[in-house]
């Protein structure tokens, strides 16, 4: 008999003790025990000789699911780290780094996959008799090169052209088990690449150099400089050796022509862990990744929690990108458990960006990191110039200054694609009454609501609610209402209007949502087909987009005065890679910002000596006001009904911190967001000069702040270094 710790799927902070009639059973095993009333599943993670439990009243395990553990010693070790790091329930840690299918308590081995493929007749078919139903004809000539998993058929073709070709038995569908071999060593076949110029050749020797040993690389070039040549370059050696590379990016950068070029250079199967895959799919890579059948991962945050039976290097793509962390459950950022993981692996990690984090700059410059800098454009690019205009007293048309829209004409004329940015979706951040003043506002969340006029709704952007339109104001019942201010949908209206003679597009949350809308989309936009981009933070990440020659910001003021520390960093971050869009093929690009701030030192400062330079007074800054990388942060966040609630709560809170001199404690205070969904927010911050000192005195104090009356009557969360402060 023995006695098994077990990670349950329960929010509180400890492991549970189940009897086992059989020997040992290995850390990372599946199993089934019951509950209270419920049958749940767990995950061994280690035995015990005793128990804080009355031995004979411990429940026995109810079924074991794996023959072998579901995890390697490594991701045991890296889910101990962060339940401890995070101060997390070590068995919500497990559930967060589980795929879906494990957490249900389905096998580890991937169901078959369903395929389209074509019958007899469809191999032989004419396409040509098939001219009149495009997409029929598409699918058909896809899938008499290769089958297709049902899922992307479906997403690419329609259902309605898979209902037609099955109709006329052209197409069947095929199941095929997951593929056991590991062949891709034999597959690999490298396609001609550029040569690398002397500051690529320089970091890809660097990283070379330490392919058997951890080590942490930042790859710091300016955007176009050809960083994501290094990462081939690397990674073709790592593959060489039959080792697997597992590669980070954010959410918005795992388009199909990122994953193609990987695809495309080593004709190689690779696997994409992205939020469009069904369960069994997201499985399967999982699984084929254990086991080295696959080369290549590729994938957003949780991709990090991936197993690789042969590690060989780790790359996080824009480093500096918000969607690293997770913003609710395990707060945990995957650049940071990258280097964990690559040091536990004992493996390479290159982090890669234009815009550094000041975090990641400071192991940088503090030697922690090995700082590799790429300062020229790739090929034969030229950085894009960058300027500020003055839009004081000048009159706007939706948002854009008449010089601005002359510089567009300009461009546009010349044949090239413009690119405009404003932070705001919708047609208007506001509608107001112009007799008396009155806004429309969301009473959940205080603030007002956003017009957007194709839905003709009033829809609030913090909790989703929406109405209809007014036709008279609330308040004094004229009808004389007025949208304020500028969004998206405005934008592109008024553009379509001015410039008729170019076909404009616009990229937000809203015109991109559903499946494969935002590839459709970008793939327009390089096929030219149309030439004014008008979006929101999706179009500054990352794309190649090399026929755009002029970007223009508007309205980013706002973030010039925000009370969060991090926006300075985060704004510069947003124009330089705005900025980076402009220019990246043979003509020369521009930048422009609409500002009414232009001698504002930060916009000064970027543009005429850049995010380095930027970012190292940054530094500094931080430095002399004690703030992050140079002092440790944890925010206790609580929301409730009542502001009182949440309020008592925190003080609480503050008063288990209050004996610690090494130890700063700020609030309790209104987050940036006092009221969302119809809940009062608070906040409490804890700082300290030291990490170890902060995560002492919150390990010791956690306990007891599970056990407080008011932690079971309100919402609350634990942060440990937090990037959100509202
Ligand atoms: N050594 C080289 N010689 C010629 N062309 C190159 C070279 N390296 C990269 N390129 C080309 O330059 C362009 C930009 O490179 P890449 O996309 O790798 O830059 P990046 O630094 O990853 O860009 P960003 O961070 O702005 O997204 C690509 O079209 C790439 O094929
Ligand atoms: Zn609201």
């Amino acid at each position: 008999m023995t006695i098994l710790r077990v990670a349950l799927p329960i929010p509180k902070r400890q492991l549970f003790d189940y009897l086992y009639q059989g020997n040992e059973l290995a850390a990372g095993v599946r199993v089934r025990v019951s509950f209270g009333p419920r049958k749940l599943i767990g995950v061994v993670w280690g035995t015990t000789e005793t128990s804080e439990w009355d031995i004979s009243k411990l429940k026995s395990i109810e079924a074991v699911l794996d023959d072998a553990p579901i995890f390697d010693p490594v991701l045991i070790k890296l889910c101990s780290w962060l339940a401890q790091y995070y101060k997390h329930p070590i068995g919500d840690v497990v559930q967060t780094a589980m795929p879906v299918a494990l957490r249900k308590g389905e096998s580890s081995q991937a169901k078959p996959i369903e395929y389209w493929t074509v019958s007899d007749s469809g191999r032989s078919a004419d396409l040509s008799s098939l001219s009149r139903a495009p997409k029929q004809r598409a699918l058909l000539e896809a899938l008499q090169k290769h089958d297709l998993v049902k899922s992307k058929a479906k997403a690419d073709f329609g259902t309605a052209a898979i209902k037609a070709l099955t109709e006329k038995t052209l197409i069947e569908p095929i199941e095929k088990a997951p593929s056991k071999k590991s062949t891709w060593q034999q597959d690999l076949l490298i396609q001609d690449k550029p040569t690398a110029n002397v500051e690529q050749a320089i970091a890809i020797s660097c990283i070379e150099a330490k392919l058997d040993q951890y080590g942490c690389f930042l790859l710091d070039g300016i955007t176009g400089s050809g960083k994501t040549e290094v990462y081939l370059q690397a990674i073709e050696q790592v593959l060489k050796q039959g080792k697997q590379v597992l590669i980070l990016v954010p959410e918005i950068g795992l388009t199909p022509q990122t994953v193609h070029r990987f695809k495309y250079r080593f004709g190689i199967d690779v696997g994409i862990l992205h939020s469009g895959l069904n369960n069994n799919e997201r499985l399967q890579v999982w699984q084929q990744s254990a086991n080295a059948q696959l080369g290549i991962i590729i994938g957003t945050r949780s991709a990090i929690f991936t197993p690789m039976l042969k590690p060989g290097l780790l790359i996080v793509d824009e480093e500096h990108d918000s969607s690293y962390k997770q913003q609710d459950g395990l707060r945990y950022h995957a650049r940071d458990l990258a280097v964990m993981r690559a040091r536990e692996e004992n493996i390479p990690l290159v982090l890669g960006s234009a815009t550094p984090a000041l975090e990641t700059l400071n192991n940088a410059l503090t030697g922690k990191y090995q700082h590799l800098k790429l300062h020229q454009r790739a090929g034969n690019a030229s950085l894009a110039t960058q300027h500020v205009f003055d839009i004081r007293q000048q009159p706007l048309k939706f948002g854009v200054a008449q010089g601005m829209l002359e510089r567009i004409g300009q461009h546009l004329q010349q044949g090239s694609q413009v690119m405009l940015f404003i932070n705001r979706r919708g047609y208007a951040p506001a509608l107001v009454c112009h007799q008396c003043g009155f806004v429309e506002h969301c009473k959940r969340c205080d603030k007002p609501f956003t017009v957007h006029k194709q839905l003709y709704k009033l829809q609030c952007h913090h909790c989703g609610s929406a109405k209809s339109i007014p036709k008279s104001c609330q308040q004094c019942q004229s009808n004389e209402l007025t949208s304020m201010g500028v969004g998206t949908e405005q934008l592109e209206q008024g553009l379509a209007d001015y410039f008729p003679q170019y076909s404009s597009i616009r990229i937000d949350s809203d015109s991109a949502r559903g499946k494969n809308k935002l590839d459709n989309m970008l793939n327009s936009i390089n096929n030219n087909e149309h030439q004014i981009l008008i979006g929101t933070q999706i179009l500054s990440k990352g794309h190649h987009f090399p026929n755009v020659t002029l970007v223009l910001i508007l309205d980013v003021d706002g973030a010039l005065f925000s009370a969060d520390y991090r926006a300075a960093e985060h704004l510069a971050q947003l124009i330089t890679q705005l900025a980076g869009r402009a220019g990246r093929a043979e003509k020369p690009g521009e930048m422009w910002l609409q500002t009414h701030d232009p001698g504002h030192p930060l916009l000064q400062d970027l543009i005429n000596n850049g995010y380095s330079h930027f970012a190292q007074y940054a530094l500094l800054e931080r430095q002399q006001a004690n703030l992050p990388p140079f002092t440790f942060q944890a925010l206790f966040k609580a929301q409730a009904l009542s502001a009182r609630d949440a309020f008592d709560f925190l003080q609480q809170i503050a008063q288990l911190f209050s004996h610690l001199d090494n130890l700063d404690c700020v609030g309790p205070i209104p987050a940036l967001m006092e009221k969302r969904q119809g809940q009062f927010r608070m906040q409490l911050l804890l700082q300290s000069p030291q990490r170890s000192a902060l995560q002492k005195a919150i390990g010791q104090q956690i306990k007891q702040i599970e056990t407080l009356n008011l932690a079971n009557k309100i919402r609350w969360s634990l942060d440990i270094d937090p990037q959100d402060f509202t």
